[in-house]
């Protein structure tokens, strides 16, 4: 099932209406001090809600580097369905539990040395987290507290505003041809759709990983602060969003993000395909054997 909610939901007024949130200022309870917590999480996935603000943290918690493993891309997935679903929530900040690491990327190893089988529905899964991110209709906001390449870079490019940690070590990109494989079509659009069609060719070319003040001068992350201010900008941005009228702002979102959407939904099967069979040759195996080894071999 995919999980296109800004197409396939007509929810945004009953969400509007059902919403026990101040409609001029959503975070207003918050600011008042009555705060009702819910925490709940997975294996991989914590989640702090805030009932009076309506907005939930949501961070990566699969140590060391949150890579993106099949289990972890299920249960991204499960939870910001469920947060959906949840009339208490209208907005999520996507954050890491990791010091240093927003997310790895996709785990490389559940792409080397795997079935035809195993790598279809490791992608199906990559998948359905863009099209669960990209397509929510709640507001999101990356908290980028740390590196980010490839997949994780794709995550917070998903959300609707990016805070980054002004850290010199850390950096974001698209890497993949870094690695010897290829960002898939929705990643480029995704990138395109922030960046540019010139600005992205030439990112994803070269693979290239930004600085943060490159990040931010080309309009790859929307705002960066002191690692320390990371969590309370997000927390103040997200009140900004959230006190726009709900369904003006899922609609228009929705237009924005829609055809960008349908094309996937339209060609997912031989995506899949695609993905499948450039996986499984021996030269694209071989150089992500390589670029695994190189990473391993850095510690030494
Ligand atoms: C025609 C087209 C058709 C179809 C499509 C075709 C192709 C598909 C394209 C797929 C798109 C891919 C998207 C991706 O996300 S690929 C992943 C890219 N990620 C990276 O390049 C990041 C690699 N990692 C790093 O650079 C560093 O680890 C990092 C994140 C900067 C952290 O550094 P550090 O803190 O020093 O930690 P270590 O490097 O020591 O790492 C600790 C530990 O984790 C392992 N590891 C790191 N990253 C990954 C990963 N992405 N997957 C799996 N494992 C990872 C690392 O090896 C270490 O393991 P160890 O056992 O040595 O402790």
């Amino acid at each position: 099932m995919a999980a296109l909610t800004l197409l396939r939901r007509g929810s945004a007024p009953a969400r509007l209406l059902s919403g026990t949130l101040n409609a001029r200022n959503p975070c207003i309870g918050a600011t008042q001090g009555c705060h009702l917590r819910r925490h709940f999480s997975n294996n991989k996935i914590l989640v702090e809600l805030d009932e009076a603000s309506g907005v939930a943290i949501m961070k990566l918690n699969n140590p060391p580097v949150n890579s993106l493993s099949l289990e972890l891309l299920t249960e991204f997935c499960i939870t910001i369905e469920k947060l959906e679903m949840d009339r208490s929530c209208r907005g999520v900040i996507l954050t890491s539990a990791a010091p240093k690491i927003f997310s790895a990327g996709l785990d490389i190893t559940e792409m080397c040395g795997k079935s035809a089988e195993h790598y279809a529905a490791f992608w199906r899964a990559v998948q359905e987290l863009w099209l669960t991110l990209y397509g929510s209709n709640m507001v999101t906001i990356a908290a980028i507290n740390g590196t980010s390449p490839a997949a994780g870079c794709l995550m917070a490019m998903c959300c609707d505003f990016r805070i980054m940690a002004d850290n010199p070590k850390y950096t974001i990109g698209l890497n993949e041809t870094q690695l010897g494989i290829v960002a898939p079509f929705w990643f480029k659009d995704t990138m395109t759709n922030i960046l540019g069609h010139r600005l992205t060719e030439q990112s994803l070319q070269l693979g290239q990983m930004y600085t943060t003040p490159e990040a931010l001068k080309i309009g790859l992350v929307d705002q960066l602060v002191p690692e320390d201010k990371v969590q309370s900008t997000a927390a103040a941005v997200i009140c900004n969003w959230l006190a726009v009228p709900a369904h003006a702002r899922q609609i228009t979102k929705s237009m924005m993000r829609k055809q960008n959407i349908e094309r996937l939904v339209n060609h997912r099967e031989a995506d899949i395909d695609n993905f499948v069979n450039f996986i499984g040759k021996d030269s694209i195996q071989k150089s992500l054997q390589v670029y695994m080894d190189r990473l391993k071999q850095r510690k030494q």
